[in-house]
């Protein structure tokens, strides 16, 4: 009894968010890393001769092994079998060495001519553009498995705890690394050098390996805790674990392909979108290009304060599915104001940039506790990992699409430098047609919760 009553690491409020700070700031580099380039568009034009199809082409690159070589649905796998010390410090070295490769591709082999083993194009992309697309697509790889690595390992840490708090905090501290990219990139790259931010990726996320180290000590005193504490209760080994048939169990559930696909709809309207948003913000709306990537990021920023707060809520009150469809409700808003071509005023487009960042704290801090509530944690690593790899192909699919029709139909005039004036209206109409559907699809996973018990609107904590 007394034995079964002693604490385990993850009992003190200090060190289970602590562990959380740690492996937090391993995806906070992930996230800087993931966004900083994006407001460079107009900088890779003017001094890589990169076209928007090229820039589409990279952007898209995040999820391309992801989504065609299925790298997400190997490391959920992975996660399962080999758990989340061994899964976490693979997926950050994988990151560390993709960055690496595209901060090469920017400085080694810059320009329209440089050539790599002799040839200067690859699969029809210019060699630099296609090894940073290499690159970011092996960093995909380790972003993507080290996010599932970190669901999980926050659902080991926080079960029955303050579960969507210590979500919603992860993702707000990950936002701070989108904000610092957008924020940093466009001035940094002027004052030192168009690769220089992405240089900054590289160190920050050797410092996200160091930390992983760090959290993968106090991981393995947790799991002998644990243990000691099983054999003490007499439930040693009755701990459920994973098998395939259990990607089987995942597939036939309908709240799996509801989240996946609200997930899908909903992120596909704003990572892709910001990343085009800085360019967005300077043609359209007059802002000042030393601040456009800072205005893009807001969304990040907003987040940043608001997911804590509202993971707080749903731990208290749930609610969850209703808040999906609020959030996804408010993206169509924003969508289709930047759509109209007359409302071009910079704090409209400010306004907007804010709500979405409402937006994308309300879904977020709703959707992701609510897998941890639909499977069990067994299985989490693979429902995760199946659920980021539908999200990567519009992650992958979008950016590439709206980088086409910006070239095809949208280049309007050309400024005095020779950069391309694009007229948005067409990319906003899409993002706006996808939000329609995550709204219809928010509204679906609501009447499934009442249908089949997820329990989606009741609270996490349990008193
Ligand atoms: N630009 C970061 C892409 C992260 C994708 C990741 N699969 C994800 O959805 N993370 C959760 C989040 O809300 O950031």
């Amino acid at each position: 009894m007394t034995e079964q009553l002693k604490l385990k690491l993850n009992d003190s409020k200090a060190t289970r968010w602590g562990a959380l700070v740690i492996v937090a700031f391993t995806m906070m580099a992930a996230y800087y890393v993931n966004d900083v380039v994006a407001p460079l568009k107009t900088m890779l034009e003017t001094d890589l001769a990169w076209s928007s199809t090229d820039f589409g082409f990279f952007t898209g690159g995040y999820s391309f092994l992801n989504v065609f070589f299925l790298m997400l649905i190997w490391g959920g796998l992975i996660l399962d079998r080999f758990g989340i010390r061994f899964t976490g410090k693979l997926a950050t070295i994988l990151m560390v060495g993709g960055t690496a490769l595209e901060y090469y591709a920017m400085t080694g082999l810059a320009g329209a001519d440089a050539t790599l083993f002799g040839v200067n194009e690859i699969f029809g992309y210019k060699t630099g553009v296609f090894v940073a697309f290499a690159g970011y697509s092996i960093f995909g790889v380790g972003a993507e498995v080290a996010g599932i690595t970190v669901s999980k390992i926050i659902a080991k840490w926080f079960r029955g705890k303050e579960l969507a708090t210590a979500m919603g905090v992860q993702v707000a501290l990950a936002r701070i690394g989108s904000q610092a990219g957008y924020a940093v990139a466009i001035p940094m790259a002027r004052a030192l050098g168009l690769p220089s931010p992405v240089l900054l990726g590289l160190i920050l996320l050797v410092g996200g390996l160091i930390a992983f180290f760090i959290f993968s000590v106090m991981d393995k005193k947790l799991d002998k805790q644990m243990e000691e504490a099983a054999i003490a209760a007499g439930t040693e080994g009755e701990e459920e674990k994973f098998s395939f048939k259990d990607v089987k169990n995942i597939l036939v559930n309908p709240g799996f392909w509801l989240i996946a696909l609200l997930c899908v709809l909903f992120y596909s309207c704003v990572f892709p979108f910001q990343k085009f948003a800085s360019e967005l913000m300077i043609i359209k709306y007059g802002i000042n290009e030393n601040v456009a990537g800072t205005f893009a990021g807001l969304p990040a920023l907003g987040a940043l304060i608001l997911t804590p707060v509202f993971g707080g809520f749903i731990d208290k009150r749930g609610k969850s599915a209703s808040i999906m469809i609020l959030g996804a409700a408010m993206l169509i808003g924003v969508h289709f104001i930047y759509a109209i071509p007359a409302i071009d005023y910079w704090l409209v487009a400010i306004a907007l940039m804010i709500i979405l960042g409402i937006a994308f704290s309300l879904v977020p801090s709703a959707m992701w506790p609510a897998v941890a509530k639909i499977f069990p944690v067994s299985q989490l690593g693979t429902a995760y990992a199946l659920i980021f790899f539908i999200q990567n192909i519009g992650l992958w699919g979008i950016p590439t699409l709206i980088g086409k029709v910006l070239d095809v139909y949208c280049i309007v005039g050309q400024k005095a430098d020779g950069t391309n004036m694009y007229d948005y209206t067409i990319p906003m109409c899409i993002f706006t047609g996808i939000a329609c559907l995550s709204l219809v699809v928010a509204f679906l996973l609501k009447r499934a919760d009442k249908k089949y018990g997820y329990q989606l609107e009741e609270p996490n904590i349990q008193e």
